[in-house]
């Protein structure tokens, strides 16, 4: 590690004598603050000695520091030789296994980061960054481990406050292999006399700073819960970049804009989900076939929203408990993604065997539905991981689903009817959403879309047969497509015809009952 300290007259001249250890912290104003020389002589006796005789620790936590500091008088007498104060903060609160990220850790160190492209100090880290223009040249500058800077207190000439990074080494598992993640830690030092003053003013308006850089920098992040060899996160991300939004999602526009209404209405709920005691989450179940815009309706969500999205392959996580893990060390303003739930674990009617099970054994005992044993269902043969139903009920509704705010839970499924009740009832899956067949005004957002057209001869044809046959939004979009050069409105229409006449042909000799899906409703009943 280098350590590299602001340039100050009043720093004690011990730096060469104590190696690598930081030197006492300086004095941040020359005013009202002089030490006698018979002070100041042994306060650097003092600090030479204790600094000698145990680099590693500061002042406080050696043998001679505890003693002068275990009596008021003496505690006064200590505070004359080191009246300087730390604040750390952890990167992750909460300790132990179930720690989550700290806020104030990413605000502040998002608010140093343009503190030290400012500073003089010599080593940093610089991490490559996309602008929310889509600009790929920008840094971000970090302090490396054992790095120092100084930053000025606003308000009081010339007062310094110094931040320090640093990081400890997970702990070793047996194998020899890092268990766990770094501990990040950033200290701030300052003079005890501005105590007030750094914590009531100070640390309010960093943490203020840090979270509108925070916003103004965020690149919008795709993650999925496949373990980072960078971070040792639960989560590797790539840059989100996809390009849908609601303006070119195919749907009924009534439906979209009820959708629509409906995000903004989370988006904007802060003070109603804290007035009705509710978590700030949201879950929408998006039902039905292939190809009908359920992955596109989620970019759109998320591009409408501005949120990141955490793409959850359930089939890879092996119990509940790792689940709980990635749900605690997702942030907010994110969208929480199970695709295709209904074939990432057996959901099917596993409480209903339960429930019968219990009813035909007639010996009570645990009668809820709700007290599905998880050891019982992660045995079944049929799942593909450990994960259970009750595990998932826990995540969409219980504790782990509200340790953050702002989240939008989204499981997808083709279907709809083999889920359990359970799991999609309103207050876990607050909305049902049917990605059904493409619909007449679907085709009509499309036409304009791909060709800018707005009516055309075909198009009462079109909307004849799309009433007759079932076609997905994503065969209607590859039929309007342009193959060639040659491809006009008119040609790819007509390719749409043909492609419906012969579904409708199909059909009709009974080629096309596998296609066959109710449609309708937006929301399906409840239990
Ligand atoms: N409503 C729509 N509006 C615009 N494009 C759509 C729509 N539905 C589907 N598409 C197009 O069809 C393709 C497939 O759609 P998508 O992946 O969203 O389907 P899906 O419902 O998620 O299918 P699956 O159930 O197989 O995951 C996308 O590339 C998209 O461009
Ligand atoms: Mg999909």
């Amino acid at each position: 590690t280098r350590i590299v300290f602001p340039d100050d007259p009043h720093r004690l001249p011990i730096t060469a004598a104590a190696g690598d250890q930081a030197p006492p912290p300086p004095s941040s104003t020359a005013s009202g603050w002089h030490l006698t020389s018979a002070a100041l002589m042994a306060s650097q006796l003092l600090y030479l000695y204790t600094t000698l005789l145990s680099p590693a620790l500061p002042l406080r936590h050696t043998f001679f520091g505890r003693h002068l500091t275990s009596r008021p008088l003496m505690r006064r007498l200590a505070r004359l030789f080191d009246p300087y104060r730390t604040l750390t903060f952890d990167e992750y609160e909460g300790g132990g296994r179930m720690a989550g990220r700290s806020s104030a850790y990413e605000e502040i160190k998002a608010y140093l980061s343009v503190t030290c492209a400012a500073s003089d100090a010599q080593h940093l880290r610089a991490e490559g960054a996309t602008g929310r223009d889509g600009a790929t040249d920008k840094l971000v500058l970090s302090m490396l481990d054992g790095e120092e800077i100084s930053d000025e207190l606003a308000g009081v000439g010339g007062a310094t406050v110094w931040w320090r990074a640093r990081s400890e080494a997970p702990p070793r598992s047996d194998g020899g292999g890092a268990s766990g993640q770094e501990k990040r830690q950033l200290t701030i030092r300052y003079h005890g006399r501005y105590h007030g003053l750094v914590n009531d003013a100070y640390l309010p308006r960093i943490r203020q700073q840090g979270r509108e850089l925070i916003v103004k920098r965020r690149q919008r992040k795709l993650f999925t819960n496949i373990r980072s060899v960078y971070t040792g996160s639960p989560w590797s991300h790539v840059a989100f970049e996809h390009p849908k939004t609601f303006a070119t999602l195919a749907m009924d526009p009534a439906r979209k804009k009820e959708i629509v209404d409906d995000l903004y209405t989370f988006k904007n709920g802060k003070e109603y989900y804290a007035r009705v005691g509710k978590p700030w989450k949201r879950g929408y179940l998006l039902y039905g076939p292939p190809g009908t815009g359920k992955s596109t309706m989620i970019a759109a969500m998320a591009n409408y929203l501005d949120y990141d999205i955490y793409d959850i392959e359930l089939t890879t996580v092996r119990s509940n408990t790792e689940l709980r893990k990635l749900l605690i060390e997702t942030t907010r303003k994110s969208v929480i993604v199970i695709e295709d739930i209904d074939c990432s674990i057996d959901l099917t009617g596993e409480r209903m065997k339960k429930k019968k099970k219990q009813a035909g054994d007639g010996n009570g005992g645990a009668s809820t539905s709700a007290t599905v044993d998880e050891d019982s269902s992660s045995s079944s043969s049929s799942t593909t991981s450990w994960m259970t139903l009750s595990g998932l009920l826990n995540v969409t509704d219980g504790l782990w689903s509200c340790c953050g705010e702002e989240r939008i839970i989204v499981f997808t499924t083709n279907f709809v009817e083999k889920l359990d009740r359970a799991l999609i009832r309103k207050g876990r899956m607050d909305r049902h959403i049917e990605m059904g067949y493409c619909g007449f005004e679907a085709f009509r957002s499309l036409a304009k879309m791909y060709h800018d057209v707005d009516a055309h001869r075909l198009f009462d044809d079109i909307g004849e047969l799309l009433r007759e046959v079932e076609m997905t939004t994503a065969d209607v979009a590859e039929h309007l497509t342009p193959k060639s050069s040659e491809d006009n409105p008119d040609t790819c229409l007509e390719a749409l015809v043909k492609a419906l006449q012969e579904a409708a042909k199909e059909k009709a000799n009974g080629g096309s009952e596998m296609n066959m899906q109710d449609g309708g409703q937006d929301d399906i009943d409840e239990q």
